[in-house]
């Protein structure tokens, strides 16, 4: 009995056994052959969709993109980039829709590499081309400035004006001289350094008031003709744009153009003016060093502080009056731009302005193909400057600069020059808002440079730091160190992967045009 039952309870494992390894083995054969059995629950969601037969050669390349980018195609975020944010796609931009923002961060929270963009950017010219043709697009997303950067001739204003620049000429001079078509500085220019150390050190022998702009702004005077344009600290790092205040009446915030300056660097702009931070004296550096119309509007604050409000439309009377703590104020210094008489700015209407009126809205939030529009405008039309507002249109959402109603550039380089990136003042004022109506020209003309993806696909996925780390980094150089509070650089991340959402999304997009038979080359 005993011994019976043992061999029928031995005989039913032997046979659940069998029948286990068995189903295993069917189950090995299923995945790997791909019988179809196990249907899709057996795939794990992440895994990739591989395509059953591909070429080998240039098609795998291009097919492998295919692949990857297709299965995008649904994911939360693209679709909501597209369906909602886009004006060119659908409805005009509601900056009231704070969903399509929470939307945005609930589907970034599971690291997406971006490997569709990636292999994108590494497919044949030809191979991008076709996959435009058979999306009807006509104009490129992604522009290779590449073999355009290394061709094209880039004089510097001294070139220009024959001018010879002596070895005893100021730092501000040479740096001036420098300026070049392309660029106000190299890459890694010392002449950079040396700018903003001076403007941290060197003793401060008259300060006026600069006319022209909203709100208060000094003109700072050091020895050897330095100058720079001091914009004063009103509020702690942490004072977030007051909710009711309009873009255009929000307060400049001084370490904005500090982190906008290095921003820029880091992006591999360099068409934004050195800035440093520095703590004043407000006795001895300002008080003593300031005239006329600017020192009669110093005082004494009941708690015995030094302040002063100075002339301006915009915050400056006593109630807005900028005061030392206790007699020390903070504030930032941009290296002053070439005089006028040496290289005047044209300045330029934003294509993408707001309104800048309370109710009105401007052509760009209502008409879906406002691009197509701009495209046929010169300047717009030939060489840079379409690229250009494309960089910043990332810029300023990076930095959540909704203030852009015009933009310079250096006459003497006539059209197909940089746009200088000036007045940052109104940036890193919400941290935990991204305002995707900044970014309306990039994905309304689903347009930019090959560089300049490539650098935010870098910070997105490395090699090298994620951009909030390389701000840090940067920034921790500047005497009033930490420029930005950690929310702002937390944004920067944030941000940079929404840009690259667009641009996929972009990619993924046919285009309106009345013409698509007409494919313009990469
Ligand atoms: N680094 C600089 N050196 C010399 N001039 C400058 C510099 N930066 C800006 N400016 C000039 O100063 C003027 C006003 O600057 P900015 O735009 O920063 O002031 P603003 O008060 O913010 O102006 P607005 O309120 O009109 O936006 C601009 O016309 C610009 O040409
Ligand atoms: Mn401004």
């Amino acid at each position: 009995m005993f011994r019976g039952g043992l061999k029928l309870r031995e005989r039913l494992v032997l046979c659940v056994s069998v029948i286990t390894v068995l189903f295993t083995l069917l189950l090995v054969m299923d995945i790997q052959m791909d019988l179809g059995m196990t249907k899709k629950h057996l795939v794990p969601s992440h895994g990739r969709v591989i395509a059953p037969v591909q070429k080998e050669g240039l098609e795998s390349a291009y097919n492998s993109f295919r692949n990857r980018l297709l299965q995008k195609t649904h994911s939360g975020l693209s679709t909501n980039v597209s369906k909602e944010s886009l004006p060119s796609e659908t409805a005009p931009l509601d900056p009231k829709n704070t969903n399509q923002i929470n939307v945005v961060h609930e589907a970034t929270k599971e690291m997406d590499n971006f490997e569709d963009l990636v292999d994108y950017l590494d497919l044949e010219s030809h191979e991008r081309k076709k996959f435009r043709v058979d999306l009807f697009r006509v104009h490129p997303v992604v522009v290779d400035d590449a073999n355009e950067k290394k061709r094209r001739p880039n004089p510097s204003i001294s070139e220009i004006k024959k001018i010879n620049v002596e070895s005893n000429a100021t730092t501000l001079e040479k740096f001036h001289m420098q300026i070049s078509k392309h660029e106000l500085y190299p890459e890694g220019s010392a002449l950079v350094d040396e700018l903003l150390r001076l403007m941290q050190t060197e003793p401060i022998l008259h300060v006026a008031q600069k006319t022209g702009g909203t709100q208060l702004k000094l003109i700072i005077d050091y020895p050897n003709e330095l100058q720079a344009l001091f914009k004063p600290m009103r509020f702690p790092r942490e004072q977030q744009t007051l909710p009711n205040h309009f873009y255009f009446t929000d307060y400049e915030r001084h370490n904005a153009e500090i982190a906008a300056f290095h921003l820029d660097r880091l992006l591999g702009f360099r068409r934004a003016m050195p800035v440093t931070g520095r703590l004043l004296n407000m006795t001895t550096e300002l008080y003593q060093r300031a005239e006329g119309d600017l020192l009669s509007t110093f005082f004494v604050s009941p708690s015995d502080n030094l302040c002063f409000h100075g002339k301006c439309s915009y915050y400056c009377d006593t109630s807005h009056a900028i005061c030392g703590n206790p007699d020390k104020l903070e504030g930032s210094f941009a290296a002053f731009l070439p005089s006028g008489k040496l290289a005047p700015t044209k300045v330029w209407r934003h294509p993408w302005r707001r309104s800048y009126h309370k109710r009105r809205k401007a052509q760009w939030e209502t008409d879906p193909n406002y691009c197509q529009l701009v495209r046929d405008i010169p300047p717009y039309d030939e060489h840079r400057r379409l690229y250009d507002l494309m960089d910043m249109s990332v810029f300023d959402f990076l930095i959540g600069n909704m203030d852009r109603h015009h933009y310079e550039t250096f006459k003497l380089f006539g059209n197909d020059t940089f746009t200088l990136h000036l007045d940052h003042g109104r940036g890193f004022g919400k941290p935990f808002h991204d305002e995707i109506s900044i970014l309306a020209p990039l994905l309304q003309c689903c347009l930019i440079r090959r560089s300049t993806l490539e650098t935010l696909i870098r910070f997105h996925n490395g090699p090298g730091l994620k951009l909030s780390e390389a701000m840090r980094e940067s920034m921790s150089r500047d005497p009033v160190a930490p420029i930005l509070w950690e929310p702002h650089l937390v944004a920067l991340d944030r941000r940079v992967e929404i840009v690259l959402k667009g641009i996929r999304d972009c990619l993924q997009k046919s285009e309106p045009s009345e013409d698509s038979n007409k494919i313009e080359d990469v």
